[in-house]
């Protein structure tokens, strides 16, 4: 079989390969190309045609993609970022869904997302799992009747900062969808909100300008704390009464602005107070740290300027970062460093701090020239701030917050009792510990009687509104044991000595054991006392 084609070759002799390839009736049809083209270009023509229509093939199903369908883009920075994805972790089409991410956060709202069926079953897990649209995959889902793709991405940019972004596309032309869904996320988010108060903090990380939603805490209702009469309400009026005047300022040609400035010794409630008005006023807090790594004056403006109009501005520990160079006013009042804090670490931080005392002002002036936002501040150095920052204008009330009296103590011995029963209705308790004895009481724990009767001077201190109310009670023996023990607890405490944290502090040493705690505390102040002598 070889024999043959040896013998072609053969015949073929010298003749060029070229035309022994083509067959003799062939070749008197074959004419040379006028522009002869070397392979490696045909290949290069080729490749660049199939390049051209595959960009335009492309660019027709873009343009056919945006005709048919509406897309919407969230970054993580932004605050309906939040919404969207508490939405989505909601959302029933996760049930179905087969790559999906599991998550402990939150998003800001510590109520469940989905459960996971099996952490239901399981009572007592420690944390709640939710899903949420995979970095991953695209997914799929049904919206309000309109096939929806989302998709969810993770970007990594300078500083190695991961970003994450979110696109929900639905096949239609009417954008009216992305509407809905706004309104629908943040209905959704604000109602799982309602008894929570947002903490906002600056964007931890060194390029961005943003506020992030650090946590959400539960309302506290501003019985809870403890001051001398009248101060919550005055300030907590104070606040509702600038909210609602813009058109008095307005008339007036008064910038609207109010700043309140909270002061004294650690422990004695300012934060809380803070935290409270923010819940009865429906504000969230956005807390300004000015020692952060990172924060120069430009940076805080531009903060200032992110903040939403309605809303807390909240600056801890203002003193913090002026009180060794710009603005320090030496005051021999000032308390030593240690008892009210001033640890190494702030020391470092204050070191680095970029943020000048103009700076602030003006981020402050910025923060009171928005319409509605109410500027909080704190400090445990009253007299070691500078005269600028709390001028009238800047901070128009000072509050003074003072180490515990006699009457907070009992106060608060009888909050803290008061509750333990598990019987759950907290707003009648509220009502009722207003005065403790001007108003009828419920859900007070049982408690046996006091060993021996109250001192005088201490029962002046629970029992100022008199006793009427102990009569009317539903059960004016328990009301008066856990009154009497309140004013026992009292007695030995001195006169603004402790702060309120201290005293919770004790409290909790004696949950469940009122009596014990009350029967301690003579020796446990006497100790304190001690421990102060020796310090
Ligand atoms: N007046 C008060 N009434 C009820 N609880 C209080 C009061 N003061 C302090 N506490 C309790 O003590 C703890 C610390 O209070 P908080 O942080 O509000 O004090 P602060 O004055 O802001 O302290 P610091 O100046 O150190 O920030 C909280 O758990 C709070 O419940």
């Amino acid at each position: 079989m070889a024999e043959p084609a040896n013998n072609t070759s053969k015949l073929a002799g010298d003749r060029p390969s070229v035309y022994s390839a083509t067959p003799p009736d062939r070749q008197a049809s074959t004419k040379p190309s006028v522009f002869p083209l070397p392979e490696w270009l045909k290949l290069f023509l080729i490749a660049a045609m199939l390049d051209i229509l595959r960009q335009m093939s492309s660019a027709i199903l873009e343009h056919l993609h945006r005709a048919c369908w509406v897309t919407v883009s969230f970054e993580d920075e932004d605050a309906c970022y939040t919404w969207i994805m508490y939405w989505l972790s909601k959302h029933p089409s996760w049930r179905d869904a087969r790559f999906v991410q599991a998550t402990t956060r939150m998003y800001g709202v510590p109520s469940h997302g989905v459960t996971v069926p099996v952490q239901a079953e399981r009572n007592g897990a420690a944390r709640t799992l939710s899903y949420i649209p995979s970095t991953k995959a695209r997914h799929t889902m049904w919206y309000n009747g309109y096939w929806t793709v989302v998709q969810r991405e993770r970007v990594y940019g300078e500083y190695d900062i991961c970003r994450e972004s979110l696109h929900i596309s639905f096949l239609t032309r009417d954008n009216s969808v992305v509407d809905e869904l706004l309104v629908e996320a943040k209905q959704c988010y604000v109602e799982a909100q309602n008894d929570f108060v947002c903490i906002y903090a600056q964007d931890a990380t060194f390029t961005a300008r943003a506020w992030r939603q650090v946590t959400a805490r539960p309302k506290r209702p501003s019985k809870s704390i403890i001051l001398e009469r009248g101060t919550m309400e005055r300030l907590l009026h104070d606040a509702r009464d600038f909210l609602n005047s813009a058109d008095w300022y307005a008339k007036r040609g008064i910038p609207f602005r109010r700043g309140y400035l909270l002061h004294g010794a650690p422990g004695t409630g300012k934060t809380s107070a803070i935290q409270s008005l923010a819940g009865e006023l429906s504000l969230d807090i956005y807390m300004l740290t000015l020692n952060r790594a990172g924060l120069d004056d430009t940076t805080l403006h531009q903060l200032v300027a992110e903040l939403p109009k309605r809303c807390i501005a909240l600056i801890e520990d203002i003193d913090a970062v002026f009180r060794q160079d710009v603005s320090c006013r030496p005051s021999e009042e000032e308390p030593r460093e240690g008892q009210y804090g001033g640890t190494g670490q702030e020391k470092k931080e204050e070191a680095h701090c970029r943020v000048s005392l103009s700076g602030l002002l003006n981020a402050l002036d910025g923060i009171a020239a928005q319409e509605g936002r109410i500027l909080f501040a704190t400090t445990n150095h009253y007299r070691a701030l500078d005269p600028a920052l709390c001028r009238p204008g800047r901070m128009d009330l000072h509050l003074e917050f003072k180490l515990a009296s006699k009457d907070q103590a009992a106060r608060l011995f009888y909050r803290f009792y008061s509750d333990t029963r598990d019987d759950g209705d907290d707003e009648a308790l509220y009502h009722g510990e207003d005065d403790l004895g001007t108003h009828t009481l419920q859900g007070v724990a049982p408690l046996s009687p006091p060993p021996t009767p109250p001192p005088a001077e201490a029962m002046s201190a629970v029992d100022d509104a008199g006793t009427s109310s102990t009569r009317d009670s539903e059960d004016p023996g328990t009301e008066t044991d856990l009154r009497q023990l309140a004013a026992r607890f009292a007695d030995p405490i001195p006169e603004g000595r402790f702060s309120m944290a201290d005293l919770q502090g004790y409290l909790m040493l004696y949950k469940d054991k009122p009596e014990e705690g009350v029967e301690a505390v003579e020796k446990w102040v006497k100790g304190q006392n001690a421990a102060t002598m020796n310090a």
